[in-house]
């Protein structure tokens, strides 16, 4: 459209120029017309002039043979001796003539003697005659100077007769008689002739007007004389042209036509008034003029509606211009906020036409525009391939193609395009590609550092869980019959929970770190390490030559793992145990490999660690039969399969029943009762001792609430927590439970494990102040097995300690296990602990507690852990004798 506009205005304004040289060119043809038809005229007036002139000059001829014979018959008639009356003999030769009016005589010096004028008064007669005529005259008659008679204009034609007194006969012409008197012809209008003699007297001037009559007979002025070459012997039979500069007789200007007849010696000049000449050229040129003029008009009018239109489309012009520049403002910028550059390329030189600014700055602005770049010498040298096969194959296709490549700017920048563009034909063939380039490093470099993030660990930056099954099941799925195994080394830390809770996470979080720095520097190329969770590591060897192999590099694993650790304030060591599967061996599944690896380590561990055990299936199975019990404790839960068992706690002393520790027991509905050292490690591992533990506090509450109040007893409830259960909502529930079954705090004794609660030491220590502010009294489980921290033992609100049935068992023949047991008591005593011996099954031990002063016992030797109702019926009811024997057991 704008470019229309665009050849538009520039055809008018070419057309415009031509306008002036046209004009111009007009004037010049119409001047040269002028002219040349001026010029025309002028010849033509002056050819007719001249053939007027020849008439004139014959009539003036013709005029003067009849004047001559009747001048020869006058002077024949001239009497021999001069008359008296000279009058007389004028009046008797005087006889009416067509072209004279009056006869004169004179003498030869001039002076009238008489004439046929009226001599009576003297106005009325001709005067002398002047010397120059007659000097000039001799025998030849001929025009003298015209003489002015009686208001009139006479012109004399005279001859210097043979008489003896040299008289001079003078024949007068009016200058107003008819045949001097110019009649103008019908083709030349307003001529006029002069006649002049030869010495240069006008002798006749008709027309003339009266104001001009006294010119008549006068000489012509010298310049005119030269003019007329009067004074010079080229008097021949030739003609004068006259312009516009003659004006002597009435002063008009005139164009005129001069002859001289030598035979008259008279000039006849023959003119027009230039007025006239103009009218005829006027008339002439009146058409052409009119026609020039109308083609002027047209000229001017095309041309003005030329320069109308060239103003309409200048303003146009000027309007799509500022449209135009409005939009070239708008696509610059919407082209500079392009997430890209949009770009040109010339095939099959693959150079730049054109590149867009955009936010894609390949060039940079001292870059010179007018070198065309190379678009394939930008790209980077490994992705020029790639690039040239998508544009050989679009080469052929046409459709739009999206190819992904790097760029090294001109400033040395790697830069990730996303290349959108289309090759374009020209009569088949490619000829260049548009498209569009985005600059997606940004987007790249963050996509790698996500993809970097999701396939590595971000602590130890190891491979991570996700990216490590993928590379498993990838090479499995590679793995063909013969071609080679794939083993898995499953790597746990051995008491690493221990290293976290007691120097805190950060040290443990360094020391996964350095094991992770060992494990990354053992472990070749083609085998991959990653980090699980937790200190989980896995080790995955890709074609082992041998089991041997395995085997060398776990005991590389084991050896550096092993080694010292040098952290700011600490020297730990660790060690590791490696579960060990392998494939196809163990499982064509990489989560079967996965749990058969971790089930190995769980045995290696189970050997106390620091050690390498490859897979078996009897593993498996143990896994199994576990797994069995994991759902059906599960189902359990859910049909409240349990029931509570009571042991008694009684005084050392005196079989006092002071209390019972409510024990669990699962009854299963075909397996019969399953004791909780087989459930109780699953159901905590599962999480459902919660449930469990909820459900036998609640049980153990409510039941000694009842017996307490219907046997208005004072007896303690010892239930197991166990640590998993230890949370804010344990507080919360516990409070609940003494609610609800509305036995008094102070009856409750909650059991907790010596090792378990020394795992979240602070934690545990807020949780268990929260319970015992209720006024729950804690007992410690297994004392003397674990640390034994006597720092925590004071921190914690624990009333009692229970000793270890393993230092009750041989507590008779071991004297290690006596001094244990005596340490303990001695502790508690110092602590202002109450004392429970555990496992007491004989007298002997019995009888050596009471000598150490050991408070109470519990055990087979009193009784086993037996259900509510024996317990109701044998201990509350019938109140057991003291100091009870074996024997009643
Ligand atoms: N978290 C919970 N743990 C519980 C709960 N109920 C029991 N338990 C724990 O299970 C473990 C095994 O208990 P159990 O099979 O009931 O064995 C207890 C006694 O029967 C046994 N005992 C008592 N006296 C003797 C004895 O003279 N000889 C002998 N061989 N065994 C005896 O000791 C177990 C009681 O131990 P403790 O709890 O440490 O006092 C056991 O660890 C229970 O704690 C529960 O509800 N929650």
């Amino acid at each position: 459209m704008f470019s229309r506009y665009l050849n538009k205005l520039r055809a008018m304004q070419a057309r415009q120029t031509y306008f002036l040289p046209g004009i111009l060119l007009l004037a010049v043809l119409l001047l040269l017309y002028l002219y040349g038809s001026w010029e025309t005229n002028r010849q033509r007036t002056l050819s007719q002039l001249e053939s007027l002139a020849t008439v004139a000059q014959s009539n003036t001829r013709l005029l003067q043979q009849q004047l001559n014979s009747q001048l020869v018959s006058l002077q024949q008639n001239l009497p021999a001796q001069n008359p008296q009356n000279w009058s007389l003999w004028v009046r008797q030769q005087h006889k009416p003539h067509p072209l004279f009016s009056h006869i004169a005589l004179y003498t030869a010096d001039g002076q009238l003697l008489a004439s046929s004028f009226d001599s009576a008064a003297p106005q009325q007669a001709p005067p002398a005659l002047t010397r120059d005529g007659l000097d000039f005259m001799q025998q030849n008659p001929r025009f003298l100077r015209t003489l002015p008679v009686n208001k009139g204009y006479y012109l004399p034609y005279c001859l210097r007769t043979s008489h003896p007194s040299e008289l001079v006969i003078c024949l007068f012409t009016s200058t107003s008689h008819h045949y001097l008197q110019w009649q103008a012809v019908d083709s030349l209008e307003h001529s006029a002739q002069r006649l002049i003699s030869s010495d240069g007297i006008i002798l006749l001037a008709s027309p003339l007007p009266v104001s001009r009559q006294q010119i008549i007979g006068t000489r012509i002025s010298e310049r005119q004389q030269q003019y007329l070459h009067l004074n010079s012997a080229e008097h021949t039979e030739k003609h004068f042209l006259y312009f516009s500069n003659q004006t002597e007789f009435d002063g008009a200007k005139r164009l005129g036509v001069v002859s001289f007849d030598p035979q008259s010696q008279l000039l006849q000049i023959i003119s027009l008034p230039m007025a006239s000449v103009l009218t005829l050229w006027l008339e002439d040129i009146v058409w052409p003029l009119l026609l020039f003029t109308l083609l002027l008009i047209v000229y001017w009018y095309s041309y003005r509606q030329s320069q109308k239109n060239v103003q309409q489309n200048e303003h146009r012009y000027s309007e799509e211009s500022r449209a135009l520049s409005e939009k070239e403002k708008i696509i610059d910028m919407l082209m500079s906020n392009i997430p890209g550059s949009i770009y040109q390329i010339s095939l099959p030189e693959h150079l730049l036409d054109f590149i867009s600014a955009g936010d894609l700055q390949i060039f940079s602005e001292n870059d010179n525009n007018s070198v065309r770049h190379s678009l394939l010498a930008l790209i980077h040298p490994d992705d020029q391939e790639k690039y040239l096969q998508e544009i050989d194959s679009h080469c052929t296709s046409g459709t739009p193609y999206k190819i992904i490549y790097r760029i090294q700017t001109l400033q040395h920048e790697v830069k990730w395009i996303m290349d959108r563009g289309q090759v374009v034909f020209n009569k088949q063939n490619p000829c260049r590609i548009e498209g569009l380039l985005i600059d997606i490093t940004d987007h790249t470099l963050s996509k790698q550092h996500v993809e970097y993030l999701a396939t590595r660990d971000p602590l130890t930056e190891l491979f991570n869980r996700y990216y490590f099954n993928d590379e498993l099941m990838n090479s499995i799925e590679e793995l063909t019959p013969g071609s080679g195994k794939i083993a898995l080394l499953f790597i746990d830390l051995d008491r690493f929970k221990t290293v976290n809770d007691s120097l805190g996470h950060q040290v443990g979080d360094r020391l996964l770190k350095l094991v992770a720095d060992r494990l990354r520097h053992l472990v070749a190329p083609q085998h991959m390490v990653a980090r699980l969770g937790g200190d989980e590591f896995i080790v995955m060897m890709n074609k082992p030559e041998s089991s041997q192999e395995i085997e060398h590099l776990a005991e590389r694993i084991i050896s550096a793992v092993s080694q010292t650790y040098q952290l700011d304030y600490y020297k730990l060591s660790t060690s590791c145990s490696i579960g060990i599967s392998v494939c196809p061996d163990d499982s064509n599944e990489s989560y079967i490999l996965l749990r058969n690896a971790d089930t190995a380590m769980y045995q290696a561990k189970s050997r106390g660690g620091n050690c390498y055990q490859f897979y078996t299936e009897e593993m498996n199975q143990k896994v199994n039969s576990r797994l069995t019990l994991e759902n059906e404790l599960r189902r359990a839960v859910k049909n409240q399969e349990f029931e509570l068992y009571y042991q008694p706690q009684v005084s050392t002393f005196d079989n006092r029943l002071l209390g019972a520790e409510a024990l669990i027991r699962w009854i299963h509905p075909s397996a019969g009762i399953v004791s909780p050292a087989d459930f109780i490690p699953i159901a905590e591992e599962t999480g459902l001792i919660r449930e469990i533990g909820d459900w036998a506090l609640l049980e153990a509450c409510k039941k000694f609430s009842e017996w307490n109040n219907t046997f208005a007893l004072d007896m303690t409830i010892s239930v197991n927590v166990s640590v998993r259960q230890l949370d804010d909502a344990f507080v919360l529930r516990t409070q609940e439970i003494l609610n609800i079954s509305q036995l008094d705090a102070k009856y409750l004794e909650l059991e907790i494990t010596e090792s378990l609660l020394l795992d979240n030491v602070q934690e545990n220590l807020r949780i268990l102040d929260n319970i015992n502010k209720l006024g729950v009294r804690f007992a410690m489980d297994d004392f003397g097995t674990g640390y034994s921290s006597l720092s925590y033992l004071k921190q914690f609100p624990i009333s009692k300690l229970k000793i270890d049935r393993a230092f009750i068992n041989e507590i008779n023949n071991d004297p290690e296990d006596e001094a244990i047991v005596r340490a303990i008591i001695a502790l508690a005593k110092t602590l202002r602990l109450e004392l429970v011996a555990e496992g007491v099954e004989n007298h002997q031990q019995l009888a050596l507690l009471q000598a150490l002063a050991c408070d109470s016992y519990q055990g087979y030797y009193f009784s086993k852990p037996v259900p509510a109702d024996v317990f109701r019926q044998r201990y509350l009811e019938q109140k057991p004798p003291l100091q009870k024997s074996l024997q009643q057991q």
